[in-house]
């Protein structure tokens, strides 16, 4: 069965603010799909929905047919664990070893009781280690995650969130604080997974030529709507103007010319 990750019609306010304003999106399993938009836009709104950070004020969110927006409990956890999320700031454990970092991926379909024992098997183990070593980070398994540089400690949270074995892996900036080296590794990090292992990817991102280069689809969110959605082809100057305004389409057009990111004024 194809599970398509449908939201419909979903809004969520702060007070006066409409964070994310009536929008419906459906997302096939195994698509690249970069979030793009000026600060305040409503992007990590979205994705914090999709995964059940926060609730949405309508609409609803479905994967299959499942009601995402309707769970509760076990079923909960368990699309938490389908739907795995990195953030900018790594979310690790410092002062625990990579390693067990990785591990705690593992507990996302415990309950809390379980997630509290810390016992993890042989097989676990093993899984965690594979999933170090694709991103070349085996050997650093025994170190605390807080000696490790940030590239290195983003790619450690994309193992961590593997071992969950989610279908989705929400991406909310997660190069926003990387260099741009170690933001080309974690980006090929995620196309790796995507490609090898199908899983859907959506990842918010604030440079527009990674959404280029590395997304089969974007989707550009201004004022809590989506503003456009298609190919990286289909994003005009006139679309970036709209998007982003007349500042962005200076940046834009220097980068046509530079090999720098692009950072879009927020
Ligand atoms: N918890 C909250 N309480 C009140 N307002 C919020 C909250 N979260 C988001 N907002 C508001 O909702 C709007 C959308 O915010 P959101 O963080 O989703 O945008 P964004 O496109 O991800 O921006 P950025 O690129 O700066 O992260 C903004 O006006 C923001 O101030």
């Amino acid at each position: 069965m194809v599970d398509v990750l449908r939201l419909d019609n979903v809004s969520r306010h702060f007070g006066e603010t409409k964070a994310v304003d009536r929008v419906s999106l459906d997302v096939q399993p195994g698509q690249f799909v970069g979030v793009i938009g000026r600060s305040g836009a409503g992007k990590s709104t979205m994705l914090r929905l999709i995964n059940r950070l926060i609730e949405p004020t309508d609409g609803r969110i479905l994967f299959g047919e499942t009601e995402v927006s309707a769970l509760r409990g076990r079923a909960l956890r368990a699309w938490r664990r389908d739907c795995a999320m990195i953030f900018q700031q790594f979310n690790l454990v410092e002062r625990l070893d990579v390693l067990t970092n990785v591990l705690i991926g593992r507990l996302a379909e415990r309950g809390f009781l379980s997630s509290m024992a810390m016992h993890f098997t042989d097989a676990e183990r093993t899984m965690a280690i594979e999933a170090l070593d694709r991103f070349d980070l085996a050997p650093q398994a025994l170190q605390r995650a807080g000696t490790l540089s940030g590239g290195q400690q983003q790619r450690v949270a994309i193992a961590k969130a593997l071992v969950q074995q989610p279908r989705i892996m929400l991406a909310d900036e997660p190069i926003a604080s990387l260099d741009p080296a170690n933001a080309t590794l974690v980006m090929d990090g995620l196309r790796d997974i995507n490609r090898d292992e199908g899983i859907t990817v959506l990842v918010n991102l604030h440079t527009l030529d990674t959404a280029r280069a590395y997304c089969d689809r974007i989707v550009a969110m201004r004022g809590g709507r989506i503003f456009f959605d298609g190919v990286a082809a289909q994003l005009t100057d006139d679309v970036v103007r709209d998007i982003y305004g007349l500042e962005g389409l200076r940046e834009f057009n220097e980068a046509v010319t530079s090999t720098q990111a692009v950072h879009v004024p927020g």
